[in-house]
């Protein structure tokens, strides 16, 4: 009960006045927003080295090929949460489901994604080299994955995962999604800690039971820049939380592993420490 025998609302609601405030500051922070930039910091050299084993991006694949290709993944329709402007997420899964949904919360994002699914060029990143280092995990041809991509991502749509219903109601089977990857989105787009739950509780509840969650995130991270001059919060995490707001939220961890950047991959876009890869169930 608030002071003063005013009734509060109930727990873990929206109308919280100070969960309201954060994620609307939160939002107010991705204005700025510059996908360019962002996939320039992020998405080449040295965090995307693929002559390297302990670059970021190599080591991302190899976790998502792995996840994605052991035989128990398996259905329809994957999610992708948080897509950003990046479409690394579902190179490995791309081969396993026939529907494809990548989601983001900013236009700008949505549209980069669009731009490259149409194959019109103008692109802020040329993926070729993602692309072939699948081919070569999956021992596919650079043609076909681009080529399925485009066949199966059917949709870019927007999404907030800090609403109970973070998509479209029409967006999904009613059953829910057989499987969701989300990777660097929850803790980079929440206020605090309490929020970060509520949002991973929200995107279970796009899953079907026993479906397959694939959680990518920073450890140790209090801030990163999406852009020039545009410096988002971030909550930062350790592994004991990533496995705790699992167990809270439904799911059964399978596997988590980390990886710890080495000195040259902190090249001061984020103070980011580590990386987190989990695979889940939902019970
Ligand atoms: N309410 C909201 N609901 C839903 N989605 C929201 C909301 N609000 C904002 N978003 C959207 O989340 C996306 C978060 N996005 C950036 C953070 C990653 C960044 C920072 N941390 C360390 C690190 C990073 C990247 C690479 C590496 Cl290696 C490292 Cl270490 C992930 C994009 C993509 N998935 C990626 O993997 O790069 C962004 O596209 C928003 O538009």
């Amino acid at each position: 009960m608030l002071s003063g025998g005013h009734k509060g609302p109930k727990r873990g609601s929206l109308s919280l006045p100070g969960t309201e405030a954060g994620i609307a500051a939160m939002a107010a922070c991705y204005k700025g927003f510059d996908p360019a930039a962002y996939l320039q910091y992020n998405y080449t050299a040295p965090r995307a080295d693929f002559e390297r084993q302990d670059s970021i991006v190599p080591w991302k694949l190899g976790c998502l090929h792995r996840a994605f290709t052991e035989g128990d993944v398996s259905g329809e329709v994957l999610v992708d949460i948080g897509s950003g402007p990046t479409l690394y997420q579902v190179l490995s899964g791309c081969e396993v489901f026939s529907k494809v949904l990548l989601t983001d919360f900013l236009e700008v994002n949505r549209q980069e994604l669009k731009r490259w699914l149409q194959g019109q060029g103008g692109d802020s990143i040329d993926w070729t080299p993602y692309l072939q280092h699948v081919c070569k995990l999956e021992g596919r041809r650079y043609d076909q994955i681009s080529a399925r991509l485009r066949l199966v991502v059917s949709d870019v749509l927007p999404i907030d995962v800090h609403r109970p219903q973070p998509l479209a109601r029409d967006a999904l089977p009613s059953a829910g999604a057989d499987c969701l990857v989300s990777s660097f989105c929850l803790e980079s787009v929440s206020p605090d800690f309490p929020a970060f739950k509520r949002a991973l509780i929200h995107i279970q509840g796009l899953l079907r039971p026993g479906g397959h969650l694939l959680l990518i995130g920073a450890l140790g991270e209090s801030y990163y820049l999406g852009g020039p001059g545009i410096k988002i919060p971030v909550v930062p995490l350790d592994e004991a939380q990533v496995c705790a707001s699992l167990k809270e939220s439904g799911f059964t961890l399978i596997r988590l592993e980390v990886y710890v950047l080495p000195a040259d991959m902190r090249v001061g876009v984020d103070d980011v420490s580590g990386v987190f890869f989990v695979k889940a169930r939902k019970d």
